[in-house]
C-alpha cells in the first residue's frame, strides 16, 4: 500500500528543482562524477577551474555530519575531462533515509552524467589484504537491503528505472578491466586487489563474531556506505566504478588487541589519496576508452 510514511522523500519534481539549480549555477556539464569516502576529499585537489558548491546552499541537499566529509560539490576539469566531485558523502547512521543518502546520485543522473566513480574507506576482511591496498569493487553484498533498508523500497518511479533491476552486473566489468591495467602501468599492482565489499549500518564497527560472519559469507572487505549508491546509480543506469581503500584490518581473532578507530581511518585514507589521485586522473582521461553502454532505464536522463 502506498502511503507517506512508506513513500519517497525524494520525488522525481525534487530532484528536477535541484537539478536545475545546480544547472543555473554553473557552466560545467560533467559526464563523470566521484563520490570521495571518508578522508578522501584530496581527491578533488586536481581539478582545474574549480567551482565549489556547498551542500547547505543547494536545495533539498543533505549536509555532512561526519569528520572527513567536508560537504561540497566540486565541479570542474580532469585533463579535459568534465568532471563533478563529492566532497563528502551521506550514510544511514547520520540518520537520513537512504533516499536522502542517494539524492546526489540521481541529480547526478539528471545532470548528464554518464560514469559515476564510488570511492570508500573500508575495514579488510580477506586475510591477504594489508592496510593502504585498494580493492577495486566487483560486487557488493547488501546486508541492510536484506533487512528491508533498501533505497529502492517504496513505490517505484519509472521515470528514474525499472522496479526490478538486475544487479548482477553492478560494477562495469570493462571500467575495472581498465583500472587494472591503468595501476598495472602505475606500477601499483601489488596493492590493488579486487573483492567483494559488505555494506553494514554501523556506526559501531564490527564485533569479531559478526566479523567472522562476514567473512564466511565472502566479503573481502566492511564499511558503511557505497552499496545504496551503486544500488541506485544501477537503477538509473549509470556506469559505476567503485574503489575501496583498506583503511584497517578486521579482527577475525579473540587474541588481536588493537582497536580500530575513525582517526585511524582517516590517517591512512590521507595517506594513501596521492596514489588513488593518479589512478583516478588517469582513469578519468582513459574513460572515454570504454564504449558508453546505455543499458539506460531511466527515461529522463539528460531532459532537465
Ligand atoms: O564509507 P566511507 O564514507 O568512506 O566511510 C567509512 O569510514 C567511516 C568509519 O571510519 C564509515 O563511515 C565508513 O563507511
Ligand atoms: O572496519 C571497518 N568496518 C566498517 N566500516 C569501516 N570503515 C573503515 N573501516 C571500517
Amino acid at each position: 500500500m502506498h502511503t507517506k510514511e512508506n513513500s519517497c522523500c525524494c520525488s522525481f519534481e525534487d530532484c528536477k528543482l535541484t537539478t536545475e539549480w545546480l544547472l543555473s549555477r554553473t557552466r560545467h556539464r560533467p559526464k563523470i562524477a566521484v563520490v570521495c569516502g571518508s578522508g578522501l576529499g584530496l581527491l578533488a585537489d586536481s581539478v582545474s577551474n574549480k567551482q565549489i558548491i556547498h551542500y547547505e546552499d543547494i536545495p533539498n541537499f543533505p549536509v555532512s555530519t561526519v569528520p572527513g566529509h567536508e560537504g561540497c560539490l566540486v565541479f570542474g576539469q580532469i585533463k579535459g575531462e568534465s568532471c563533478v566531485f563529492m566532497q563528502g558523502r551521506f550514510h544511514l547512521y547520520e540518520g537520513y533515509s537512504l533516499c536522502k543518502v542517494t539524492f546526489p546520485v540521481r541529480i547526478f543522473k539528471l545532470m548528464g552524467v554518464e560514469t559515476i566513480i564510488v570511492t570508500n574507506a573500508s575495514g579488510g576482511l580477506c586475510q591477504d589484504f594489508k592496510v593502504g591496498d585498494i580493492m577495486v569493487i566487483k560486487d557488493h553484498i547488501n546486508l541492510p537491503g536484506f533487512a528491508g533498508q533498501h533505497p529502492l523500497c517504496g513505490p517505484n518511479d519509472e521515470r528514474f528505472g525499472i522496479r526490478f533491476p538486475c544487479m548482477s552486473d553492478a560494477y562495469s566489468k570493462d571500467l575495472r578491466k581498465l583500472v587494472l591495467d591503468i595501476t598495472a602501468e602505475l606500477g601499483y599492482s601489488n596493492f590493488v586487489r579486487e573483492g567483494v565489499y559488505c555494506m553494514v549500518s554501523g556506526p559501531n564497527f564490527e564485533t569479531i563474531a559478526e566479523a567472522r560472519m562476514l567473512h564466511i559469507l565472502g566479503s573481502d572487505s566492511v564499511g558503511m556506505s557505497t552499496v545504496p549508491e551503486v544500488t541506485v546509480a544501477k537503477h538509473c543506469g549509470l556506469r559505476v566504478l567503485g574503489l575501496s581503500l583498506i583503511t584497517n584490518k578486521v579482527s577475525l581473532d579473540y587474541s588481536r588487541e588493537e582497536k580500530v578507530n575513525h582517526e585511524e581511518v582517516l590517517h591512512i585514507s590521507k595517506m594513501r589519496a596521492e596514489m588513488l589521485q593518479n589512478m583516478l586522473m588517469t582513469f578519468i582521461a582513459r574513460s572515454h576508452q570504454v564504449e558508453t553502454i546505455n543499458n539506460n532505464n531511466c527515461i529522463f536522463s539528460n531532459t532537465v
